[in-house]
C-alpha cells in the first residue's frame, strides 16, 4: 500500500465498534506478556496469524487458549487492556467500544467481577491520562459456555451498567460458532434486553445458522457481527435479508478476520459488498487485530481499495458508524462536531 494513502486511512476519524481485548492484543504486548511467564514456553508466533497465512476457524479459536493462559491475572489485564486502547487512539480511533468474556482464574485470584473491574480501571486511566479516545465497554457471553453461565454474566453485565457511570452499555455474543445453540441463549439474551443493555450479536458467521439467526434477529439485536451468511446467495435467505433491512440493524464486517478465518474466499467476495450495495449501515471492524495483524486503518483501506470507494465515500462510512454506537446521544453529537471540524484538514 502506497504512503499517501496510507496516511488518509491513518488521518481519517474512525470509531471501532467490534474488538475483543484478548483477540486485539499487538505482538509488542504479547512479547511483554510472554517475558513474564517463560515457563509457559509460548512463542508469539502462536499468538497471531500473518499475512498470507490462513487457518480454519478451529484453528483460530485455539489461537484465543494460548492468548488466556499469557493473560490469566489483573495485572495482566491491566496491562493489555491500556495498550490495547492506547494503539486504537494511535491509529486514529476516536471512539471504541471494546468487548470481553468476564473469565476467572484460581491461581492468580480473578474472579469474573474484578475482570470487569480491571477492563474499566484500564478505560479509567486512559482517560486520566488524557488519550484522545472515548471507550465504552461491551459484557462477552461465551456460547459454548451454555445457559447458566450467560444468565450469571447477564446479571454482572446489568451491575455494571448501573454502576460504571455509562462505560458498561450493552452485551456481546461470541465465541465458537459452531458450538452450541443460540435457542438455549434466548432467556438470557432477552433479560439484558430488557434491563437496557445494547445487545451486539455474532450472527450467521458459518453456514447453517439460519434457524438461529431467525431466533436471535426475533429479539432484536441492535447490532449483527458478521452475519457472513444471512443473504441468499451463500445459503441465508431473503426472509432474513428482509427482517434486517426493515429493523435497519448495522453490520460490523471484519475483512481480514473473515478471509483469515477462511469464511470468505477472497477479500472481493466480502459480503461487504452485497450490503454496501443495497446502501444497508455496515461498519468496518477489526475483530481481533492483534490475532490478524491489522488495524482499523488498514480495513477501511481494504475495503475502499477491493471495492473502489472514493475518499469522500470512506469518510462517509467512518462518520455513519457513529450512529451505529451505542454512546448516548451527546456523545454522538460530540463526535459529529469533530468529524465535521476535522474533514476540511484531511479531505481535499
Ligand atoms: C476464529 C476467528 C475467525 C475469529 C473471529 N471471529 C470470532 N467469532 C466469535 N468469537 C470470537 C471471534 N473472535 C474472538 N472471539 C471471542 O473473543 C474471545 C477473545 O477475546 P476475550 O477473551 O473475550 O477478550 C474468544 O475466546 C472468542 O470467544
Ligand atoms: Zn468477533
Amino acid at each position: 500500500m502506497d504512503n499517501e494513502a496510507d496516511v488518509f486511512y491513518r488521518q481519517i476519524p474512525k470509531v471501532e465498534l467490534h474488538a475483543h481485548l484478548n483477540g486485539s492484543v499487538s505482538l509488542a504486548t504479547m512479547e511483554k506478556l510472554i517475558a513474564r511467564k517463560p515457563h509457559l514456553n509460548i512463542e508469539s508466533s502462536r499468538t497471531a496469524i500473518h499475512s498470507g497465512q490462513c487457518r480454519t476457524l478451529n484453528e483460530c479459536f485455539q489461537v484465543f487458549k494460548v492468548i488466556h493462559q499469557l493473560v490469566d491475572s489483573q495485572e495482566d489485564i491491566l496491562m493489555v487492556a491500556k495498550a490495547v486502547i492506547e494503539e486504537f487512539a494511535a491509529d486514529g480511533v476516536k471512539y471504541l467500544e471494546l468487548r470481553s468474556t468476564p473469565r476467572e482464574e484460581t491461581k492468580t485470584g480473578l474472579s469474573k467481577r474484578s475482570y470487569i473491574e480491571t477492563v474499566l480501571e484500564a478505560i479509567h486511566q486512559c482517560k486520566q491520562e488524557e488519550v484522545d479516545i472515548d471507550v465504552r465497554f461491551l459484557v462477552s457471553v461465551d456460547r459454548r459456555n451454555g445457559h447458566e453461565v450467560a444468565m450469571e454474566t447477564v446479571k454482572l453485565a446489568e451491575d455494571f451498567m448501573l454502576s460504571s457511570d455509562g462505560v458498561v452499555v450493552g452485551l456481546d455474543l461470541s465465541g465458537d460458532p459452531t458450538v452450541g445453540h443460540g435457542k438455549d441463549l434466548l432467556p438470557a439474551l432477552q433479560r439484558a434486553r430488557n434491563c437496557g443493555l445494547k445487545l451486539a450479536l455474532h450472527m450467521s458467521e458459518v453456514p447453517s445458522q439460519k434457524e438461529e439467526s431467525e431466533l436471535l434477529l426475533a429479539l432484536p439485536p441492535d447490532r449483527i457481527g458478521h452475519g457472513t451468511f444471512l443473504h441468499p446467495e451463500v445459503g441465508g435467505s431473503d426472509g432474513l435479508v428482509d427482517k434486517v433491512c426493515k429493523m435497519n440493524i448495522p453490520l460490523e464486517l471484519c475483512l481480514t478476520s473473515n478471509v483469515k478465518g477462511q469464511t470468505v474466499p477472497s477479500y472481493d467476495k466480502h459480503h461487504f459488498q452485497y450490503w454496501y450495495k443495497r446502501q444497508h449501515p455496515c461498519v468496518p471492524c477489526t475483530d481481533d487485530k492483534g490475532v490478524f495483524c491489522t488495524d482499523l486503518s488498514q480495513e477501511y483501506h481494504l475495503a475502499a481499495s477491493t471495492f473502489g470507494l472514493n475518499q469522500e465515500a470512506v469518510w462517509a462510512l467512518s462518520q455513519q458508524a457513529i450512529q451505529c454506537s451505542f454512546a448516548p446521544e451527546a456523545l454522538k453529537q460530540k463526535l459529529e462536531q469533530r468529524w465535521d471540524e476535522l474533514r476540511p484538514h484531511i479531505l481535499h
